[in-house]
């Protein structure tokens, strides 16, 4: 099977930043210009062609569809096809299974070209600074706000945006998902008109594309019917669809044997790549060890000089506790007085006692092994033998969802949750809570606790992946005891070092009010803007235009 072709022309190879572009003069298209004005953008130049940068946000694999083509053959952004070369998918992609030995798989792959560039003049000296223009494709299975059940979402809806905002021509390709109750959200996303047909489910099957473009970025979504059914993107209320990626559906398989297991596209994806992006530096480098990378760390270890680490950023004028559209108090880190009635109206709402004093800890996230739920179970009848309250939002795993209803019922006065998917309550708990815990087995980056520290809400990690990289232990002695750092990171992963950790807040919390306003001034403080990581995603552009094709 074929996942990948990269068979590229000498563009990519030396089309190095700070040198000319090899083809043509480069053309300045507007932003949007994608959307070819009043024509369907005619998509039919395959990725394959394109310099590839797999980021490995999550572990569930989306098949690389075919790239788009620009309207006028004289762009000389992308490797010119022989004209009349054929449908948009001439190549049907095959839809099939990786061995998916762990949670869900979850992936996206981003594709550049250079267009332009120009020299900027830097300061007094006239220093010349060449800065690369870069069209760049997103390829996701969830982009916030039309699509989201966990943080590929947010990375897909705010990464393209920050990128756009510092001049490249972005482009995200999504499925237009139709649920039949948040519909809406795909509203302003036109028809282009095109149609293709691919090969799949044993026939031809028509593709249309529709498109918005929003916020600097060409927002393009691929319908079929496949995607117009009810429930999330990847299964309903009887569990995951039978026709996802990572499985063979049973009527497919060809034996009575046969798992469904199949081709592992990820690990297509990182043997052809030029250039593989996880979304932490720790991460990166955990992946590489038997331990993180389940079966690919030989492989991933023989591509680490291009494996790469870059942390997300967060969307700061969605998650800002001075403006937070969700939560009825605001404040800021020079006035941090409206938190405590954040706390207070969210203890409230979950019919709790309204005790601003009592350390209130609260998790956000999916049901999933992935996440440590089973930790937090395992924990929780010593938990709450202490003063604490307790809020849980997360769906996924049944039994966790029930574990949570039955927890609610035994423990009335000190522990709530609430089974759902709901973003609303997910600010309002990062507001309200005193304690963020993120007790996660791995985390490619983590965006919760990211927002806890924007929010001024402590965050207690397991120190594995993006959440080390990002939650600095708190010293006390530090600083001529003023303090240091904005958390604690606990490790190793177990119920006594994650209950070690979180007394040692909750104490911290109630007998050492300086310390713990220490915590959360540090934590608000932090640079959590997209614009940051958006950077250094140009410089491994950059590295991915010096070095010649993987795979010609
Ligand atoms: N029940 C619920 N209701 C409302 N909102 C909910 C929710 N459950 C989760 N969310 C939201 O979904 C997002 C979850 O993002 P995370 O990064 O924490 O985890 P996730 O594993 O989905 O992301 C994966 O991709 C991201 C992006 O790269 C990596 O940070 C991460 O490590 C990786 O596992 C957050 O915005 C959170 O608030």
């Amino acid at each position: 099977m074929e996942v990948l072709r990269v068979a590229r022309p000498a563009l990519a190879a030396s089309s190095a930043p700070g040198s000319r572009p090899l083809r043509g003069a480069p053309r300045r298209l507007p932003p949007g210009a994608w959307r070819a004005a009043g024509s369907a953008p005619r998509l039919r130049r395959r990725l394959g062609d394109l310099p590839l940068t797999f980021c490995a946000a999550e572990k569930r694999e989306e098949v690389l569809p075919p790239a788009f083509e620009e309207k006028d053959e004289s762009e000389v952004l992308l490797p010119a096809e022989a004209p009349g070369s054929g449908p948009c998918f001439d190549e049907a992609p095959e839809v099939l299974g990786a061995e998916g030995s762990k949670g869900r798989m979850r992936s996206s792959t981003i594709a550049a070209t250079v267009s332009e560039e120009k020299h900027e003049n830097v300061g007094e000296e006239k220093q010349s600074r060449p800065v690369i223009r870069y069209n760049i494709i997103f390829v996701t299975a969830e982009a916030a706000p039309y699509s989201k059940t966990g943080g590929l979402g947010d990375v897909c809806g705010s990464l393209p945006i920050a990128l756009a905002a510092r001049g490249h021509r972005v482009m995200v390709v999504s499925p237009r998902y139709l649920d039949g109750v948040s519909d809406e959200k795909f509203a302003n996303a036109v028809d282009t008109g095109c149609r293709i047909k691919i090969s799949c489910f044993g026939g031809q099957q028509e593709v249309a594309f529709f498109q918005e473009y929003r916020a600097g970025v060409d927002w393009v979504f691929v319908d079929h019917l496949s995607y117009h059914r009810p429930g999330n993107p990847y299964g309903d209320v009887y569990g995951a669809y039978g026709d996802n990626q990572w499985v063979f559906p049973t009527w497919a398989r060809t034996h009575a044997l046969d798992p469904g297991k199949s081709v592992n596209l990820l690990k297509g994806a990182v043997v052809t790549v030029d250039r593989i992006v996880t979304v932490s530096q720790g991460y990166s480098w955990e992946i590489t060890t038997p331990e993180g990378g389940y079966g690919l760390h030989e492989l991933l270890n023989s591509r680490k000089s291009v494996l790469n680490g870059i942390t997300n950023g967060i969307d700061v004028g969605d998650w800002d506790p001075a403006s937070d559209q969700h939560i009825q108090f605001h404040y800021s880190v020079n006035d941090l007085s409206g938190k405590v009635k954040c706390k207070m109206a969210l203890q409230e709402e979950f019919g709790l006692d309204v005790r601003p004093d009592c350390p209130l800890i609260g998790f956000i996230g999916r049901l999933d092994m992935q996440k440590g739920t089973d930790l937090i179970m395992m924990a929780m009848p010593e938990l709450m033998k202490e003063d604490i309250q307790f809020v849980m939002l997360g769906s996924g795993d049944a039994g966790t969802e029930q574990w949570m209803r039955t927890a609610e019922s035994i423990y009335r006065d000190k522990f709530r949750g609430w089974v759902g998917f709901n973003v609303a309550i997910s600010h309002r708990i990062t507001a309200g809570c005193d304690i963020l815990l993120m007790p996660s087995r791995f985390e490619p980056c983590g965006l919760n606790q990211l927002y806890a520290m924007r929010y001024g809400t402590v965050p207690v990690v397991h120190a594995t992946g993006g959440l080390k990289d990002t939650v600095e232990n708190f010293n006390p002695y530090a600083n001529e005891g003023s303090g240091k750092g904005t958390g604690w990171a606990f490790s190793p992963l177990s119920k006594d070092s994650m209950l070690k950790a979180l007394n040692l807040a909750i104490r911290t919390y109630r007998d050492f009010k300086p310390s713990w306003e220490g915590l959360m001034k540090r934590g608000m403080s932090k640079d959590f803007t997209w614009d940051n990581a958006a950077a250094q995603y140009e410089q491994v552009f950059g590295w991915a235009f010096i070095d010649p094709p993987y795979v010609r």
